[in-house]
């Protein structure tokens, strides 16, 4: 590759797409290509790019290289060498030259000279138009673009090739390195096998900096001419000057023209295609002469000509030559065709390209160039050869951005609408922990007013309010998203569920608060309630405590949160952690284990697994535990509370880190399960008499939920009992009923066991009913004592007030748990509101 081109420099402003003479710069994803075999190395992109998004390829580092090794490295100047420093003298050359370590210094001006001998011959017997090949863009452009003139280019070799060839049989050992200001060069002379390098005016005083060479003006030159050597012509030192060789070599010529410059020699070319010129001999320069070349042409045109003939005046030549040997080089050169041009595409190829970007009459093509093109049709050409991106067409990048913009401000609006009225508390953090955003709802959450939360550090505010515990930035730069519970106060309990935005390098970015008062999601009359036929036969779930439990676990079900249920012995924590799983869209399997019921040492086997040869006693092979096994579906420990401080400190690893070790081994296995876990215990206690651990037990309490006990949802009791009937006259073939009376009588005790003892009982009554009826005697014939809650039982004298009052207060107590308002207590016992509040406030304040 010649040219590189600089991607984070590039700003895609298509000034190298636009002016490339022969459409060698593609555009692919915006970034621009140079397409190497179509380019003719002028060099005119690297010089317009503002941008300095073009890098030619050097061989700086080799010729330093061979500064430092070579005794016998030679250096060639192109003829336009005195216009790159125009105060320079030749003193100043040479100083400059030999300081650097070159034991030699040619001119190309002598190749020059000796091409000028051939062409002449080869002018005197011709009878076609002949272009001349000093210039190698030219011969380039005419092989890939004009192929059918390149049996036109004159066989001999450029200047450059001549000296070099004629320098290989003067002293074959010696190495040459060209300087020049021209790019094209590098690309002739890389097949060339005496030259070492082909540098750049600038790309030799670069060397020469990095070296720390400066010019000294008091070494004289060294290097003597000679008797047996000649001179070079002043003509071919003024080369060049554009035009100077066709004054050496046409003296003869009638019909002859010299054309320099981009835009000319194409147009002489075109004439040329169509036969509509014939000439003798045509002199091309594709720069305004070599004085203009890519390195050159900062300066101004006519002071670097002045110069170069001042200074051919006043300074003579470096070296002289042996013409004995230049008599027998072979100049001879192959010009080959490798025609580029491209097949021109039909109207309607071109039109279904412009059609993409809304072109679809004349009228549409506004030909403005922007992309780089000087036309629609120029552009839709180079698309469809592959050279250009089809929607970069800046009219209808606009109207496309334009349409874009306008649909991003309507979601955004939306957005914050959303946001504002949502009734979830909603914050956006920066990545520094700054809250951005925060809609009125959290703000209300947390009582503070916008700008007490604005642009504050969410630590500080956490502090400040009292929430515990805080959010945990550091998990969230390894995490997508976290859900945990956060206690305000005392009584407050927010469910918050964090989630990272990332950039493409996974460095966090925001984070996205969602907060719910965990009040109000159990209590909440859910909208999305299940209906009767989406509950499963085996939960019964008339009690509207039930209701909201079923509706809450169905919720819960669609998330991966790790999910805490409480309740007394019974109460149906199991059954509800079934029924989670069985919603949830977990596609491995419910594993449980129940952590009251196995010894410790057992239990940490059968969660963690072992690797072979563990402990004595182990499986040969290793075993999975049930943490492993639950893998992408949920774990149910039951009797959480039961775990041992070892346990629990094992068990908050796996959860921390999401990995597993077997016992006996240092290799974690990754594992991706949801968790729910239950107990009877009062883990918060627990945690505050240091029983349980405080960090695994936040870890566990994500999403907590609390099954009452039976005594406190009595209205269950004749569903659960007509539940347990049908089943049990199943299993019994029993066509069994209950009576009213038994089933009030069931109403009045207490419960203790839950539904399990309701079931227990049933199924006990069941099988030992020889009626088809079990009526209130058969109940109390089988469980006397414990039923007979029917009725004021008094054992023991005391004073009537005091009876009084004790009856009341137990009265009271039973009718607050099965009434919700003091109004419905009021109903039940016969008395007004007012009473039923003054003896509440008696007995219990
Ligand atoms: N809502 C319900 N509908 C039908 N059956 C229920 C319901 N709740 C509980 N049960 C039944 O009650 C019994 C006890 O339930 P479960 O084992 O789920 O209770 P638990 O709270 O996990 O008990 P423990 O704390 O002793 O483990 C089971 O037979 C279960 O099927």
């Amino acid at each position: 590759m010649f040219i590189n081109i600089l991607k984070e420099y590039c700003h895609e402003c298509y000034a190298c797409v636009r002016n490339c003479p022969v459409s060698a710069v593609k555009v692919n994803d915006g970034k621009v290509e140079v397409i190497e075999e179509r380019c003719i190395h002028c060099g005119k992109c690297v010089n317009l790019c503002s941008q300095n998004a073009r890098e030619i390829v050097d061989q700086k580092n080799e010729v330093i290289e061979l500064l430092q090794k070579e005794d016998n490295l030679a250096v060639a100047l192109a003829p336009s060498y005195p216009v790159y420093k125009l105060s320079w003298q030749k003193e100043d050359w040479f100083n400059f030259l030999s300081k650097l370590g070159f034991k030699n210094i040619y001119e190309v001006a002598w190749g020059a000279d000796l091409i000028s001998e051939k062409y002449t011959e080869i002018l005197q017997n011709n009878d076609k138009t002949l272009i001349s090949s000093a210039c190698p863009v030219i011969v380039n452009l005419i092989n890939k673009y004009y192929p059918q003139l390149s049996a036109n280019i004159i066989e001999v070799v450029s200047p450059m090739k001549a000296l070099s060839r004629y320098i290989k049989k003067e002293g074959p050992s010696a190495k040459l390195v060209l300087v020049g200001p021209c790019q094209a060069k590098k690309v002739e002379l890389e097949s060339e096998e005496n030259i070492a390098a082909v540098l750049t005016f600038s790309e030799l005083f670069s060397i020469a900096e990095e070296l720390d060479i400066r010019v000294e003006n008091n070494i004289e030159p060294e290097l003597e001419s000679s008797a047996d050597k000649n001179d070079i012509s002043n003509s071919a030192r003024s080369l060049a000057v554009g035009g100077e060789l066709l004054k050496k070599v046409s003296a003869q010529l009638d019909n002859s023209l010299h054309i320099e410059g981009e835009k000319e020699v194409i147009e002489l070319m075109e004439a040329l295609k169509a036969e509509k010129i014939e000439l003798e001999f045509a002199d091309l320069l594709f720069c305004k002469g070599c004085i203009d070349g890519v390195d050159l042409s900062s300066e101004n045109y006519f002071l670097k000509q002045k110069h170069l003939y001042q200074y051919l005046k006043t300074n003579s030549y470096f070296n002289q030559y042996n013409k004995d040997i230049a008599a027998h080089l072979d100049l001879s050169a192959k010009y080959q065709a490798e025609n580029m041009v491209l097949k021109t595409p039909s109207e309607k190829e071109i039109w279904q390209i412009l059609n993409k970007t809304d072109k679809y009459e004349e009228a549409d093509l506004l030909d403005c160039g922007a992309c780089g093109f000087e036309s629609c049709r120029d552009k839709a050409a180079a698309v469809i050869h592959g050279f250009a991106d089809v929607k970069i067409c800046l009219p209808y990048l606009l109207k496309e951005k334009r349409g874009e913009l306008k649909e991003i401000q309507k979601v955004n609006k939306n957005l914050n609408l959303i946001i504002s009225s949502s009734y979830d508390g909603i914050m956006l953090i920066d990545k520094d922990g700054r809250v951005e955003k925060i809609n009125s709802s959290y703000l209300q959450m947390l009582g503070l007013e916008l700008e007490e939360a604005k642009g504050k550090k969410i630590s500080q505010l956490e502090k400040r309010l009292g929430l515990y515990p805080g959010l945990d930035l550091q998990s969230l730069k390894e995490k997508e998203q976290i859900t945990f519970v956060q206690n305000h106060g005392k009584n407050k309990r927010i469910l918050l569920t964090a989630k990272a935005i990332k950039d493409q390098a996974a460095k966090l970015e925001q984070i996205i608060i969602n907060a719910r008062d965990l009040a109000e999601i159990s209590f909440s009359n859910s909208q999305n309630e299940l209906n009767d036929q989406d509950i499963p036969d085996y939960l019964v779930s008339k009690s509207k405590e039930m209701k909201k439990i079923i509706n809450l676990a169905a919720k819960v079900a669609e998330t991966d949160s790790t999910i805490l249920i409480t309740g007394e012995s019974g109460t149906g924590k199991e059954v509800i952690a079934k029924f989670i799983y069985e919603q949830s869209n977990n596609e491995g399997d419910f594993v449980k284990i129940n952590c009251a019921a196995i010894p410790t040492n057992l239990l940490e086997s059968e969660l963690f697994g072992y690797e072979k040869g563990a402990f004595s006693g182990a499986r040969k092979s290793g075993k999975p535990g049930l943490i492993e096994e639950a893998d992408n579906g949920t774990l149910f420990l039951d009797e959480i509370g039961e775990l041992s401080p070892n346990m629990q400190a094992k068990l908050l690893q796996v959860l921390q880190e999401h990995s597993v070790y077997r016992i006996g081994s240092v290799k974690p296995k990754k594992v991706n399960f949801r968790l729910i876990t239950a107990t009877n215990r009062d883990l918060e206690q627990m945690v505050k008499d240091k029983e349980f651990r405080e960090d695994l037990y936040y870890r566990l309490n994500v999403f907590p939920i609390r099954i009452p006990p039976l005594r406190k949802r009595k209205n269950a009791i004749p569903a659960l009992i007509d539940h347990y009937l049908s089943i049990l006259k199943e299993k019994y073939d029993k066509n069994i009923s209950i009576s009213e009376r038994a089933v009030k009588l069931f109403m009045k005790y207490d419960w203790p066991g839950n539904v399990r003892e309701l079931n227990n009982v049933i199924e006990r009554l069941v099988i030992t009913s020889e009626k088809l009826l079990i009526d209130y005697q058969d109940v109390l014939a089988l469980y006397g004592e414990e039923f007979k809650t029917e009725g004021i039982s008094v054992s023991s004298l005391m004073p009537l007030p005091k009876a009084v009052a004790e009856v009341e207060k137990k009265i009271l107590e039973m009718a607050q748990e099965n009434c919700k308002s003091t109004y419905e207590m009021a109903d039940m016992l016969g008395v007004n509101q007012s009473t039923v509040v003054r003896k509440l406030k008696k007995y219990f304040h």
